[in-house]
């Protein structure tokens, strides 16, 4: 049987989240300190352990099938590759910054600037659209620095927390996109790698659904059920269980954790009592 072939970043931001997503999904691989490829013991899939910067042309060419990389990278160097499925992480923004002391008011102030990038197809597409024209500066690594050293007026670089740019004296402007990892296919896939996909491709979706939700049960009284129930739209309808105190209920039910925030003060209002959240290890539908 045919095993499908999937890059992932050698070492780096995404290196451990994304042997974590694989583990979660049950599929164990070697970390790739020792070694450059790594065939899974459960699952019929190698691993190859890359440059970011490769993989798009890894997966043009068909020698990966899939990856797991930062949509920014696929966006600057792989728009002809296809998305599959975004992954949660890795989340963060490309942008252009300026030096804190400039003046800025809109992008026609970098008009003939110097821009010192990683992503010139990315700016370049940007000022393009905006009709503007600015002189790129390419380097690969500590952008942030070059307003500093006189290298170049403004930066479009990543941008997470920003505690970079505020180290360097700089001001985000722009954000040009943002990005998180992404599960890329390569437009060269065999049908019977395909298959594989999918089935890895459920894997991920059960593990992404499961980090989203979370699963919460709590006390209610009796007449406020129906009321907790229309706040709580569970995966089918919650499970509500009487309690040995009279008059009292236990409801259990699944809410994406984001939500759960959202209704809390009025689960409270309604007297829910001693609520308690966990975490779902997987959520198959
Ligand atoms: N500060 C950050 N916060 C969140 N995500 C980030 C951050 N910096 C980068 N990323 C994301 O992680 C990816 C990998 O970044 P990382 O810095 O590890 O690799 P790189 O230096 O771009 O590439 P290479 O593998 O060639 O060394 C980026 O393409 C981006 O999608
Ligand atoms: O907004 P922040 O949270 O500060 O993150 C942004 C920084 O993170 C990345 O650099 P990284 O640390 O990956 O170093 P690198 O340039 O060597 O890739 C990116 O290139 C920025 O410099
Ligand atoms: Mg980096």
């Amino acid at each position: 049987m045919k095993k499908i072939r999937i890059a992932v970043q050698k070492s780096g931001r995404l290196h451990d989240d994304s042997l974590q997503l694989l583990k979660d999904a049950g599929i164990s691989v070697d970390n790739g300190k020792e070694q450059l490829k790594a065939t899974s013991r459960n699952f019929p899939l190698e691993v190859f352990y890359l440059r970011n910067g490769d993989i798009p042309q890894y997966l043009r060419d068909g020698v990966v099938d899939i990856a797991i990389i930062g949509e920014n990278v696929l966006i600057e160097k792989g728009e002809d590759i296809a998305t599959a499925e975004r992954l949660g992480f890795s989340k963060c923004r490309v942008s252009l910054a300026v030096p804190k002391s400039m003046q800025y008011n809109s992008l026609q102030d970098l008009d003939g600037k110097k821009i010192a990038t990683s992503y010139p197809n990315t700016i370049n597409a940007f000022l393009a659209k905006n009709g503007i024209s600015a002189e790129l500066h390419i380097i690969n690594g500590s952008v942030e620095i070059a307003p500093n050293i006189g290298l170049a007026d403004a930066v479009c670089d990543i941008v997470s927390s920003g505690s970079t740019l505020f180290k360097n004296n700089l001001k985000e402007v722009e954000i040009m996109l943002k990005s998180e990892a992404v599960l890329a296919v390569s437009p060269m896939i065999d049908e019977e790698r395909n298959e594989i996909l999918q089935k890895l491709q459920f894997r991920i979706q059960s593990v992404l659904r499961a980090r989203r939700s979370k699963y919460i049960l709590m006390n209610i009284p009796d007449n406020k059920v129906e009321k907790v129930i229309e706040l709580l739209p569970g995966m089918r309808s919650p499970t509500v269980l009487p309690l040995a105190e009279k008059g009292w209920s236990s409801i259990h039910t699944v809410i994406e954790e984001e939500r759960f925030w959202e209704v809390i003060d009025e689960l409270k209002r309604n007297g829910a009592e001693g609520i308690l959240v966990t975490s779902i290890e997987k959520m198959v539908l």
